[in-house]
Parts: structure tokens; sequence; C-alpha cells
């Protein structure tokens, strides 16, 4: 019976065909061990000689790492295993010899894995993210789903910025310039306007000549956008999908944060409500603890820690000074200094995962925003014309994928949360 190692539990005490490639392999005098992958999951190949003879016994003994192969087994349970299953091998037949294959089971560099990325992907520790992002990916769509919300595509390739100007790619349209999106909000409100709740998922560009761990140059946006939602109904929305899908990576990806050596209490206690604290207590918090900072100043990843750190769940910092926010955000009714918007910072040092915001609904104060900040009002008449027939009070916010797989994966770097990553530099695999 032909199946896939991720199925064998369906096969117990039965004799299976399962076709993979060789991770690795341990063997002694007249037995081997075969660590097996399939591409659903990882499983041990026990090869006894006395079982299989001398001719299959030579195969596995000889066969080199990486190379691609059919194996025949009767599926065992064994506790030990991860999987809880094992196979006893009963026959072997190599599709194709990888000679000399490059990340060997030795510890190996980072730019070297990263030179190595089309192979990297391979390993059991970078296959568990990869299935993590998938789950964080599934119960997003199901979570918008679920709660009546349209999938909609904004553009890739645009006239505009929703980011600034400073960190744009630039390319040309046949005769026109045009930049890869930064975000894909402004276009996610004109949806909004005619299916009410939307959201988009896609990916986000930002030519940023940052060289940390969270930053990436081509990174993955999940972006809904709500018409008649406010600032507090925006951050419950929030709290309610980041708590969804880390429950459900808790619930269908114990065997991945498991290979991962993940601390998952850390996870179990993200469920909704989170905290929230205004820009001006946070500056207070950071200033009385030792941190150079004036108000009007935006946060850096250190501030962004210190704060995370009083709290065990994702927190909302709500209310920025508008002179460090985007053009776009609307200003609190009592305070017209501050803007009705919030970060949402992530636990143990993930820093920011979600920027989001309500938005200027009033034409007059947009335009003044425009020409605040020097927007074309010809490029940007139609988002001003969101305003101009029919506006209503709309929010919405943007997740950042990747920052998110580092965090519910405990991941040191977001390089390892994409499957190519684009950073400052690296263009290559
Ligand atoms: N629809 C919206 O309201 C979204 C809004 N226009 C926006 O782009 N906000 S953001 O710039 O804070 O980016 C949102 C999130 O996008 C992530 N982000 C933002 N920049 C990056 C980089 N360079 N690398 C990785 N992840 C990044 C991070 O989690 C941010 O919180
Ligand atoms: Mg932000």
């Amino acid at each position: 019976m032909k199946t896939t190692i991720s199925q064998v539990g369906n096969y117990l005490d039965k004799e299976v065909t399962i076709g993979g490639w060789l991770a690795n392999k341990r063997s002694s005098g007249k037995i081997a061990f075969l660590q097996l992958r399939d591409g659903t999951g990882f499983i041990q190949g026990v090869v006894v000689k006395a079982d299989v003879g001398e001719e299959v016994f030579t195969v596995a003994k000889n066969m080199t790492q990486e190379s691609s192969l059919y194996v025949k087994g009767i599926v065992r349970v064994d506790e030990r295993a991860p999987s809880g299953y094992e196979l006893t091998v009963t026959g072997l037949e190599i599709i194709h010899e990888a000679v000399d294959y490059p990340i060997t089971p030795k510890e190996h560099g980072t730019e070297f894995l990263m030179d190595h990325r089309h192979l990297w992907l391979r390993s059991k520790r970078q296959h568990a993210v990869m299935k993590i992002r998938n789950e964080l990916i599934r119960a997003t769509y199901e979570f918008f789903n679920d709660n009546g919300f349209v999938k909609v595509d904004p553009p890739i390739l645009t006239g505009s910025s929703a980011e600034g100007t400073t960190n744009l790619f630039h390319t040309k349209y046949f005769d026109e310039d045009a930049y890869l999106s930064q975000s894909g909000q402004l276009y996610m409100e004109a949806a909004a306007m005619a299916l009410g709740k939307v959201f988009s998922f896609g990916p986000t560009f930002r030519a940023e000549k940052s060289k940390t761990r969270r930053h990436l140059i081509e990174f993955w946006m999940i972006e809904p956008e709500m018409a008649f939602i406010d600032h507090e109904e925006n951050l419950k929305v929030q709290e309610q999908y980041v708590s969804y899908m880390v429950q459900s990576v808790l619930k269908n990806c114990q065997l991945e944060l498991k290979a991962l050596g993940r601390d998952t209490s850390k996870l179990e206690k993200i469920v909704a409500p989170f905290p929230r604290i205004t820009y001006d207590d946070a500056i207070k918090f950071l200033q009385e603890n030792g941190h150079e900072i004036e108000w009007g100043e935006d946060f850096g990843a250190p501030h962004e820690t210190a704060i995370a750190e009083s709290f065990d769940k994702p927190v909302f910092i709500t209310h920025y000074p508008s002179v460090i926010k985007a053009f776009y955000m609307k200003p609190d009714p009592n305070r017209s200094e501050v803007v009705l918007c919030a970060d949402l910072i992530a636990p143990e040092g993930y820093g920011e995962i979600i920027g989001g915001s309500q938005r200027i609904d009033d034409m007059e104060l947009l335009k003044k925003r425009y020409a605040e900040h020097n927007l074309s009002e010809e490029a940007y008449k139609w988002y001003l014309d969101l305003r101009r027939y029919g506006s209503v009070p709309h929010s919405g916010f943007g997740l950042g994928l990747e920052r998110t797989v580092a965090w519910v994966c405990g991941l040191e770097h977001v390089r390892e949360t994409i499957p190519f990553p684009r950073l400052l530099n690296r263009l290559y695999p």
C-alpha cells in the first residue's frame, strides 16, 4: 500500500511503501537506522540484515544523505518516536543517489545555510517552521471567513505609497513610475466601502536599509479593513484574531513546536483580551526605568522589549503622537496631537507584530494631511474620493506574518520564517 509518513498510523502492522529521502543514517554491523523524510514528516526505518538479506542491507549501508528512494516496511508503534511509529524495513529502491550533499549533520554557519536555503528548507527544524507558518495562514483564512470578511487582493504594482516615500522600491510601468506595494491598506479601504469587512494577504516590500532580526525587505502581511468600526473595536478584532491563530497552532502543531523546543506554556497564555497602555504611559514607564527618551520620539526595539517585559501577552500601545505616524491616521477628537492608532507588541522581545489605526474620514482634514506630507493630490485623488462619496468611520491593521512566525516558533531571526528571505545584501537563492 503506497502512503505517506503522516498517514502510516492508518496501516499499523501492515506493509507500506513510502517515497522519500534519506535525511540521516547510522548503522552497526548487522542493523541500520535510516532517518527518512517525505515532506509530510519524519520516521525511522530499521533495517535488520538477518531479515532483509545481504543485497538490501548493502543498499542501506551505502545509501548517501538526501538520496531519494522508495522504502517498503511494516508499520510498528514506537512510543519513543516523535510520530509514535517506526518502520521495520523489508525493501529499498534508490531513485536517485545524492552525492556529497552539502548540509551534513554537523553544525553550519548562518551564511552557509542561507546560501543553501533551497536545501536547508529540507531540515527537520525548517520543516517545523514552515508547517507552523502554514497553520498561521490556514487559521487566518478560517478566522476571517468565519467572521464575515471577504478576501480582496490589492495591487502589487502601485503609483502611490501608504507608508511614506523613504523605503519604496521603484520600477518602471511602461513609461510611468511605479512602486512595489509597501501596504495594501489604501486599496483595502476602498474595498471596505464596497464589501464592509475585507482582508488581504500578500507580499509587501520595504526598501529599508535595516539589518535587524525583525526586518525583511519582502514580507507577507495580512491587512483587514472594516467599515463602521472604530479604534477600540479594531483592537478587539486584533486580539481575537491573534489569539485564534496562536491557539490553532497549539492545537494542530504540537509535533512541530516540540521539534523546535518551544515552551508552549507561554503560548497558552495568549487569549483575549490583551493589555493596553497609552504612548504617554509607555514614555513615563521608560523614563522611570532609565531609558533616554522624550515625548514625541518613536520607540526602538529596546524600548518595545522593555515595555513588553511587563506583560505575558501581546500589549497594545495606543495614541501615538500624530507627528510620528502615517498621514491617514485619525486624530483623537479629544486631543488632536495624538492619533487613534495602536501597535501590538509581542512578548518575549519579539516586538511589533501589528500596526493599525482608525482612518481619517473627513475630506478636508485628509486634504490638509496631503499638503503636510507633500502627497500629490493627483496620485491620491482616488483615495480622497472615498471621503467624497459616502465617507464612514473605518479602521484596519496590518499583521506581519514573519514576525508572528518568529514569535510563535520562538526563533531568533525572521530569516527562518519565510521560505526564501530577502534581506539587506541577500537576493540569492
Ligand atoms: N493595513 C494597515 O493598517 C497596515 C499599515 N499600512 C502598515 O503597513 N503598518 S506597518 O508599517 O506598521 O506594518 C505593519 C506590520 O508589518 C510588519 N512589518 C513592517 N515592516 C516590516 C519589515 N521590514 N519586515 C518584517 N515585517 C515588517 C510589522 O509586523 C508591522 O507591525
Ligand atoms: Mg508599524
